[in-house]
């Protein structure tokens, strides 16, 4: 059986990362007897070029019925003057997909410890998965838009709240046993009926997990002072976009991270946490990494093909290990030169 994947590659850098995601899907899939067809279709800013719509009818369609999405980003100055964002189409497309579960994990690789900003003996040990809550808060409330008053209303509800803290309790199952919820509890009321909620699922259901609260203000800075003291860390979407940026620079930089966003309906969308880097588009500086690592969990999503995945992931951390890289983890390779070097390990350990 095939399964289609739909690539939307974007807008910036997300061409060259998109290629890199479908270079190891191509790579791997014989090896683990996948068979599996890519079709491309426009999201963001290249797709208000062509049809003057961020998430067009054609684009929709496509993801819907497609085992799993992979996205580049969306983005840039070209439309930041008006009119319709490309961000919007990005927000259709999760809100569409019904991808309320977004997992971003901050894993630091053997032997690039050197490349956090943290001291070595602060960063060791880091292995860290946020699990931010995707489709609803901020980002989805009522907004109001004028010239002399705005606002966007913040809201959720307890049922969405309660289906992301299952997810996150039952990732800590898998992984230390530890979840971080991250709030604002002192100030918001959304916040309170999220540790409230938390705290009751934990009670029912995940008695075994351990569970701690902490405020997002001093969450940022409990990231950079002890980052080896998370496991999952679980919240809510605004200040999980926030902490994750922050996280994944602690590991060494952004281009390394991924992220897989899974649904009830659907095989799940994936991405890199990463935006469409306009200052470095085009020049084949972007760090393809969190791309293909997007890819693996793809693989391991919405294929249940774990052992793929697994094979793009040694892959990965062999070329690393061995320092192959672009040049925000300090090595002197171009995009397409690290993609060839992962494809090409793929094959030898085949
Ligand atoms: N998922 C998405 O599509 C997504 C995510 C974040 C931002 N954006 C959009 O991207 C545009 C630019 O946003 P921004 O500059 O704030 O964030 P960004 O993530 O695009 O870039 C931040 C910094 O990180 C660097 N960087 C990012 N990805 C990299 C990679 N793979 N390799 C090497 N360096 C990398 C960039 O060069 C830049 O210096 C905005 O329009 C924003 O809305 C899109
Ligand atoms: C582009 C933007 C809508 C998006 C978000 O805020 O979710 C991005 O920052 C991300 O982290 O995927
Ligand atoms: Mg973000």
């Amino acid at each position: 059986m095939s399964h289609t994947i739909v690539l939307l590659p974007g807008d910036g850098i997300g061409p060259e990362v998109a290629a890199a995601a479908r270079a190891v899907l191509e790579a791997v899939a014989p090896h683990h007897g996948l068979s599996l067809t890519f079709e491309s279709h426009d999201i963001g800013g290249c797709a208000i070029d062509a049809h003057g719509d961020p998430f067009p009818e054609a684009t929709a369609k496509a993801c819907a019925t497609a085992d799993a999405v992979f996205l580049g980003a969306v983005g840039g100055p070209k439309w930041d003057g008006g009119g319709p964002r490309p961000e919007a189409g990005l927000l259709a497309l999760r809100k569409t997909l019904g991808a309320f579960a977004n997992l971003r994990p901050i894993t630091l690789f053997p032997g690039l410890e050197h490349l956090s900003p943290l001291k070595e003996e602060r960063v060791a040990g880091t292995d860290m998965l946020i699990v931010r809550e995707l489709t609803g808060g901020i980002y989805f409330g009522d907004k109001v838009e004028g010239d002399d008053h705005a606002s966007d209303l913040c809201s959720y509800s307890r049922d969405e709240v309660e289906r992301i803290a299952r997810i996150a309790f039952a990732a800590a199952r898998e992984r230390k046993g530890r979840v971080t919820s991250v709030d604002k509890a002192n100030v918001l009321a959304t916040s309170r009926l999220w540790r409230k909620t938390v705290v009751a699922l934990r009670d029912a259901d995940y008695p075994d997990v351990e569970l701690d609260h902490v405020l997002v203000d001093a969450m940022a800075m409990k990231l950079i002072e002890q980052p080896s003291a998370f496991d999952v860390i679980l919240t809510e979407n605004m200040f999980g976009d926030i902490l994750s940026d922050e996280a994944s620079v602690i590991a060494g930089s952004i281009g390394l991270a991924p992220s897989a966003s899974l649904s009830q309906t659907h095989g799940g969308l994936y991405e890199p946490i990463h935006g469409s880097a306009p200052d470095i588009a085009g020049q084949g500086k972007a760090n393809p990494i969190g791309a293909m690592l997007s890819a693996a969990m793809l693989l391991r999503h919405a294929l249940d093909a774990g052992g793929a995945a697994a094979h793009i992931e040694r892959a990965v951390a062999d070329c690393l290990a061995g320092g192959v890289g672009t040049a925000d983890i300090g090595g002197t390779e171009h995009t397409d030169a690290v993609i060839a070097a992962v494809c090409d390990r793929i094959g030898e350990a085949g």
